[in-house]
């Protein structure tokens, strides 16, 4: 039996949207937001979910966690049928969608997690279990007395993944989990979240526009656009698959009177009056870059630049 905890096959959703045509006719449109996506997420994953704004990933997760009815075709997590089977899909998984809530705003945080151990009606040691390794690795005790509607959104977000897990989720859906947060609370957010996947337990499919989030986080990243998966894969095969080479700096002893021509190599730019080269590993390797402008120049120091993983997908969301 596959141990997939997510499985969908030719994933579609269409809104149907009432558009001006004139002065005061309107006439019906049909926005296709996803458009025939498959995919399968095995326990235990780390999944980003990315794409432009309005590619489809919200909606996919809406239908993921039984919130939209799909147009065509079938999804399955943990086996569940999210939309008709609803309530059973709600014990085992967890949900933090950046922008609501499942706080209670004028209760204090400690409140609002008592009252969802008995929503979920989770045993009183395993909460107690779980509440003390978020608050440890959250640090949220200096919060838990505070009313909701007084924490602030990195505080707040800590909390929110907090509710999220008490009930002990096997799947974490999380859309936008660090947007508006400031440095310290998305390298918390960020630290809980590798935490979690190393504890390996917890499958989670993270949707963000902050890539950092996804080089920090996911080894397997999932493009969407126009409601189609465009790239599935590791980054690495991103940055193959879209080509976007390694760049190799090197500082020169004394700048070249005449600018080098390597093989597989274009030389991108000079720099400190010409005392730094920077090439483009475009068919060389960095170690042949070296060898060829060790023949030319006496090097000081060189360094290898990964190539930027914005610039990959900028490139990609543009075709
Ligand atoms: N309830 C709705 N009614 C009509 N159209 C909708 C509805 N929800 C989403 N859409 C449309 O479906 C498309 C996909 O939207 P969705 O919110 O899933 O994109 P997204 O990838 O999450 O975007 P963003 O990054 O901006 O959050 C968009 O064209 C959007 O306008």
């Amino acid at each position: 039996m596959s141990d997939d905890v997510i499985a969908v096959d030719g994933l579609r959703k269409e809104f149907t949207v009432r558009v001006r045509a004139g002065r005061l006719r309107r006439t019906k449109r049909t926005v296709r937001a996803v458009d025939g996506v498959d995919l399968r997420v095995a326990r235990g994953e780390m999944l980003g979910y990315i794409g432009p704004n309005g590619a489809g990933k919200s909606t996919t997760l809406k239908i993921l966690t039984g919130v939209l009815t799909p147009s065509a075709g079938t999804v399955r997590v943990c086996g569940l049928r999210p939309v008709p089977q609803r309530t059973r899909l709600a014990l085992r998984i967890g949900v933090v969608f950046g922008q609501r809530s499942q706080l209670w705003w004028d209760l204090p945080l400690r409140d609002s997690f008592d009252l969802l151990r008995h929503i979920y009606r989770v045993p009183a040691d395993a909460h107690a279990a779980r509440l003390r390794r978020c608050r440890d690795l959250l640090d949220l005790d200096a919060f838990l007395d505070t009313p909701v509607r007084q924490l602030s959104l990195g505080q707040r977000m800590r909390g929110e993944l907090t509710a999220a897990l008490l009930h002990g989720p096997e799947v974490l859906f999380l859309d936008e989990p660090t947007i508006g947060l400031d440095v310290v609370s998305k390298q918390a957010v960020r630290g809980f979240l590798a935490e979690l996947d190393r504890a390996g337990d917890t499958t989670l499919v993270l949707t963000t526009h902050d890539l950092a989030d996804i080089e920090r986080l996911c080894r397997r990243l999932v493009v969407v656009d126009h409601g189609r998966v465009v790239h599935d894969g590791s980054i690495a095969a991103l940055h193959a698959r879209y080509g976007s080479p390694r760049m190799v700096v090197a500082e020169l002893d004394t700048p070249l009177t005449v600018p080098p021509v390597l093989p597989g190599a274009p030389l991108l730019r000079t720099e400190a009056d010409g005392h730094r080269l920077v090439f483009s590993c475009e068919s060389a390797t960095a170690a042949q870059v070296v060898a060829s402008l060790a023949g030319l120049a006496t090097l000081r120091d060189i360094s290898i630049v990964e190539p930027d993983i914005e610039e990959v997908v900028a490139r990609l969301y543009g075709r």
